[in-house]
């Protein structure tokens, strides 16, 4: 049977969507309204560091952290501030046919917020739960009385059996901005991106016209493909720190850089601008195929 279960995980408040089918399941921070785990059939879908610092102000290093409404570094901490902020959590609801399950988590302004982002704001991002899909829609709403410009990303730590033998298909033909080689624009000509190297790319309107992009796990014990779908959202980043960052980073250890990607559904290359009382929406659409 479908439900919701409130937890704690490492110590922050948290909520489980649980649906009758699949064994399907996916945890939710209230902090960073960060997705944690997402599981079909006692299979981890996604990727949480052993290593990740559950601690307030620090982004958590794995599952879904939310980029907002700054990617990278900037004037703001490094991919922005929502990642960071206690959301509050909204309504819930199970879908008595199919067994879907749904929350939505809140965030809008506050005295530290318009410190160093001087805009009145909220965010909403809302999770379904599928058998064996997962769905994320973001929604941000311009409440002040100005025009306001931010980048947004949906950071999704994917695991992999071996990063050497993952691949990725979907973005064939698109230009990419290579930020592991001074940014440089290049085009994707590969119907399939391997991973050789540190990999860190921001793949220019690679989302658009709903291309699916799918990562193919070629370890014999995989017997499914991940496919994402997107609405609005225009790029993709893809990026995996390989070994030497991977040592340095007190979160990732050397012994983790093979196990996870991330493809990171955003609109980054180019700024929303979004005018007073304006709404936008975006959305990722995760889905497991299974081959077995
Ligand atoms: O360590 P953070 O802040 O979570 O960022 C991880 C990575 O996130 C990716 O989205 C960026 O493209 C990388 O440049 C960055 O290193």
């Amino acid at each position: 049977m479908s439900t919701t279960e409130f937890e704690f995980v490492s110590g922050f408040s948290a909520i489980r969507l649980i649906h009758g089918t699949n064994k399907a399941s996916v945890e939710i921070l209230l902090y960073g309204a960060t997705v944690v785990s997402w599981n079909v059939n006692d299979q981890k879908i996604l990727f949480l560091s052993d290593k990740a610092s559950f601690e307030n102000g620090k982004g958590i290093r794995g599952g879904i952290p939310v980029v907002f409404p700054q990617f990278g570094p900037g004037k703001l901490p490094q991919h922005g501030f929502a990642r960071t902020k206690k959301w509050t959590l909204g309504d819930t609801n199970v879908d008595k046919q199919t067994g879907d399950v749904t929350a939505k988590f809140h965030l809008h302004d506050d005295e530290d917020t318009l410190k160093i982002w001087p805009f009145t704001f909220e965010l909403t991002l809302s999770i379904t739960l599928k058998a064996n899909k997962f769905e994320q829609k973001l929604t941000v709403i311009n409440k002040d009385d100005k025009q306001f410009d931010f980048t947004a990303l949906l950071h999704t730590y994917f695991t992999v059996s071996d990063i050497n033998k993952t691949k990725i298909s979907g973005l064939r033909n698109i230009d990419y901005i290579d930020k592991v080689d001074n940014a440089t624009l290049k085009h994707e000509t590969n119907e399939y991106i391997e991973f050789v190297s540190e990999t860190d790319r921001v793949y220019k309107n690679g989302a658009t016209n709903n291309n699916l992009v799918t990562i193919i796990d070629n370890s014999n014990q995989q017997q499914f493909e991940i496919q994402i779908k997107t609405q609005t959202f225009n790029d993709f980043v893809i990026w995996n720190p390989w070994i030497e960052k991977a040592k340095n980073s007190n979160d990732i250890g050397e012994h983790n850089y093979s196990k996870f990607v991330c493809v990171e559904a955003g609109q980054v290359s180019k700024p929303v601008e979004l005018n007073s009382k304006q709404t936008w929406n975006a959305s990722q659409e995760i889905s497991l195929i299974s081959h077995s």
